[in-house]
């Protein structure tokens, strides 16, 4: 099963944790990959999911190489477009591969939720 790739930044972590609450029953049907600190919100919802390191340090980078093999179905990715980011290239570079993999990739809640509405849909 192509797994749900969550991550958010750090101005974005209680949009994120919102979210993964009101989609929560869905959410628990399938398999989640997070980065580091983004894990950790993830767990404490009671979801299962799979922790890569922190976005900074090499885990936006690993999420894209799963993108790249196809083991995703999708990426959320909540990133605050107000704060800064040393890792902004990997930023960059995540969003590039879902281009080059079409691979759906929601960038704010709206269209998250769009995204999982459309994945869950009977
Ligand atoms: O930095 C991030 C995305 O670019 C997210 O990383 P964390 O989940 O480790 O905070």
């Amino acid at each position: 099963m192509k797994k749900i790739a969550i991550i958010a930044h750090d101005g974005k972590k209680p949009e994120m944790v919102n979210f993964l609450n009101k989609n929560l029953d869905r959410l628990k049907k399938v398999e989640l990959v997070a980065t580091g600190t983004t894990g950790t919100h993830v767990k404490n919802t009671g979801l299962k999911v799979e922790k890569k390191l922190s976005g900074p340090i090499g885990g936006d980078a690993q999420i894209a190489g799963m993108a790249a093999e196809k083991k995703l179905a999708m990426i959320l990715f909540f990133r605050d477009p107000l704060g800064k980011h040393p890792h902004e290239p990997d930023v960059q570079m995540l969003m590039r591969i879902c281009d080059v993999h079409n691979i759906p990739i929601a960038t704010n809640p709206a269209t998250a939720q769009l995204l999982i509405d459309a994945f869950f849909e009977d």
